[in-house]
Parts: structure tokens; sequence; C-alpha cells
């Protein structure tokens, strides 16, 4: 498939996505068409049971292929979306082909050679470098809506609890809240399958492996190092719950913020209202504030709720509430944008 884009430097990109079928493939197929990002051959992989699955990409059809080894001949940019183990395993095939890898999953973020990137909250640290991580999906909401904040007062601690959806969890944790929810109103027996309880009208701990130390899930410590390392304050005081909720898109977090001093909630309602990403939703009049139903599909993260946290006498507290759709911020939209800065700096050469 050729699909040349006349504005764009020639030869335009080989594109291939790992993980192509999954909730966070086939946002990426939309983003990269939604922004046009300039694409001679899309090359999508998935597993063996999606081999020969059509998935469609500017009014055409693109045939699923099984990743292997050799998936990588000739691609210049491959978005991997299938899992740590499939990232560690295939990545670097890819690198040997001379691909830039984007990475979605875990298994290169914490690697001080490997970039993770939020463009709006750190994009000084996209070096040149042959793999370049995307964050946990909370971490880059979180570090989005900081970035205004953090780049112009100093934060000294964070404390939040999320509300996370089932999106998060790929496509199969989305139709397990879908049939449980239609199996709990039709009064029938529903045995979940990906999830250790209940989802539909529950809501539970994060449902990723305890840490037996801490008691903290796997979760609540990506949030923690992978925010510190985004914002650069490898010591930064944070404390996090995260709660999968029957939600079937978009993660909120309940967020207070610590300054260094006391900072006007009107200065940060400016600062959030000017920032790229960001989408202030503050009404106290209408009650309005940033909710799931309006996040869903929305490249922008919503903020709100913004108010002095009483429980801090000091006044250095800050309350606010966000909600972005993960599948896009945290995922698909995240990598993209990698992709379009990496891909501007060639074509500046
Ligand atoms: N969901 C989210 O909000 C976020 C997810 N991520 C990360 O993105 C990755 C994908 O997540 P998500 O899309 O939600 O997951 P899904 O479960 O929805 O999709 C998984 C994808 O991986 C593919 N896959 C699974 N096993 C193999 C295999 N052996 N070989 C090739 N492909 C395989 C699947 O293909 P098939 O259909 O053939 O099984 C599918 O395309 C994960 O690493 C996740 O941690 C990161 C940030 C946010
Ligand atoms: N763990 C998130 C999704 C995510 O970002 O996962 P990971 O950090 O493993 O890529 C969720 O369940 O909602």
């Amino acid at each position: 498939m050729n699909i040349q884009n006349p504005e764009r430097p020639e030869p335009a990109p080989v594109v291939a996505i790992v993980g192509a079928t999954g909730a966070v493939g086939i946002e990426l197929i939309r983003c990269l068409e939604a922004r046009d990002f300039p694409i001679s051959e899309l090359r999508l992989l998935a597993s063996a049971r999606s081999a020969g699955r059509r998935l469609p990409f500017k009014g055409r059809e693109v045939i699923v292929q099984e990743l292997t080894e050799l998936s990588f001949d000739g691609v210049d940019y491959a978005f991997f979306s299938a899992g740590a183990s499939i990232s560690l395993k295939f990545a670097p095939f890819a690198v040997a082909e001379g691909a830039q890898v984007i990475d979605n999953s875990s298994a290169f973020r914490m690697d001080e050679d490997v970039p993770l990137v939020v463009p709006e909250a750190n994009a000084e640290t996209l070096a040149d470098a042959p793999i370049v991580a995307n964050p946990n999906c909370i971490a880059a909401i979180l570090t989005c809506a900081l970035a205004p904040l953090h780049q112009r007062w100093s934060i000294t601690r964070l404390s939040m609890s999320t509300y996370q959806a089932a999106s998060g969890g790929g496509a199969e944790m989305m139709e397990e809240l879908r049939e449980g929810t239609r199996a709990h109103l039709a009064n029938e027996d529903f045995e979940p399958q990906i999830l250790p309880h209940p989802y539909a009208f529950n809501v539970f701990s994060h449902n990723s492996d305890l840490d037996p130390d801490t008691g903290h899930n796997g979760e609540e410590l990506k949030v923690i190092a992978e925010t510190r390392r985004i914002l650069g304050q490898p010591k930064l005081p944070i404390s996090v719950t995260c709660i999968r909720v029957p939600i079937l898109r978009a993660h909120g977090i309940a967020l207070n913020i610590r300054f260094e001093d006391h900072v006007c909630q009107d200065r940060i309602r400016d600062a959030l209202s000017d920032a790229p990403g960001v989408r202030l939703v503050d009404d106290r009049a209408l009650n309005h504030f940033p909710m799931p139903s309006d996040a869903s599909g929305q490249e922008d993260i919503l903020v709100g709720r913004i108010r002095n946290d009483l429980g801090d006498p000091s006044g250095r507290t800050t309350s606010l509430f966000i909600v972005g759709d993960q599948l896009l911020k945290g995922a698909a939209l995240n990598a993209v944008q990698i992709a379009e800065t990496l891909y501007e700096r060639v074509a500046v050469k």
C-alpha cells in the first residue's frame, strides 16, 4: 500500500504497529490517520490468532500479519504495543533493521539509555536513541497536566488516588466490563475471566501484582517511579492508591499538589488554561468538572475542581481532579507525538 503525502519529504516512512489489533493498537492506527503522519507502507502485526484480519486505514483495508523476527525489514518507525515480553523479545530485531522503536510497554521505561517521554513535560529528553519509551498511562496523563505547573513552581509532594477504566487493561477487560454489566442487569451468573473480582457495579484495588514488602501494587510503583523520572525529580515524595472502576474508557486522578510556596488558585487556573494538551473544565456554578464521558475520545486532558486543600494549614497544597483518555494521551497519541517530533528532526536534517 502506498499512501504518499505530497506535503512531506519523500520517501515517506514505513511504519509498523506491533499489537495492532489491541485497544492501544487500534487507537494508534486512528491517530496516525487523524494526524496525517506520513506513511508509505503501514505494516500491522499481531499474534498468529489475528493474521489475515483486515483493519481500516485511510479508506483502505490493511491485512494483519503474524509478528515474527523478520517483520521489520525496511521499517522506519515501529510502534510496540503488545506487552513487555513481546517488546523485550522483538524490539531488538526492529532496532537491528534500523527502525526507530517507540515502545508502549513497561519493558524499557526505567532503562537510563531509553528516554521516557511526555512531550508536554520533558520534550528536551527526547534524545536520538533507538528505543524511546511511552509511559504508564497514569504517569503520562498526570505529567501532561502537571507540566504547566511544574515549569512555573516547585512541587514538593504529590498525593493521589486513581479511578482507572477498563480500557487500561486492554480489549479483553473492556469486553469483560460490557459482558459483566449485561449479565448483572439480566440477573444472570457471570464468572470473571480477566479480573479477580466482579467488575460491574464494583470498585476494587488495581489488579496488578502486590509487592509483599510495601503492600503497593505494581501500578502504584510504576506511577511513582515513572512520574519522578519524567519530572526529573528522582526523590519527589509521591503517595498513590490505584483503583479500578467500572468505566469503559478514560482514567481519573484525584490529586493534591504541595508547592514549595503558596500559589494563588487564579494563577494555577491561568497556567492550566494556556497549556498545550490540557483543557480546563472547572465550572463551579454548574458543578461541571472533568468526567470520563467528556474525556473519552478526546486528545486533551481535562483538569478542574481546583481548590485550596483545607487539610494543609500552610496553604501550600492545591487539590484538583484530572481525567484523560488513557488510550490516547496515555498511550497512542503520546506515542504518535513522539514519532512526529523524531520525524520532523529527520526531515530538517
Ligand atoms: N491500555 C492502555 O491504556 C495502555 C496500554 N499500554 C501498554 O500497551 C500494550 C498493549 O496494551 P493494550 O492494547 O491495552 O492490550 P490488548 O490486550 O488490547 O492488545 C494486545 C495486543 O498485543 C497482541 N499480542 C498479544 N500476544 C502477542 C504475540 N505473542 N505476538 C504478537 N502480538 C501479540 C495482541 O494481538 P492478538 O489480537 O492477535 O491477540 C493485541 O494486538 C501493553 O504493553 C500495555 O501495558 C500502555 C499505556 C496505556
Ligand atoms: N496499567 C494501566 C495501563 C498501563 O499503562 O499499563 P502499563 O504501565 O503496563 O503499560 C491500567 O491498567 O490502567
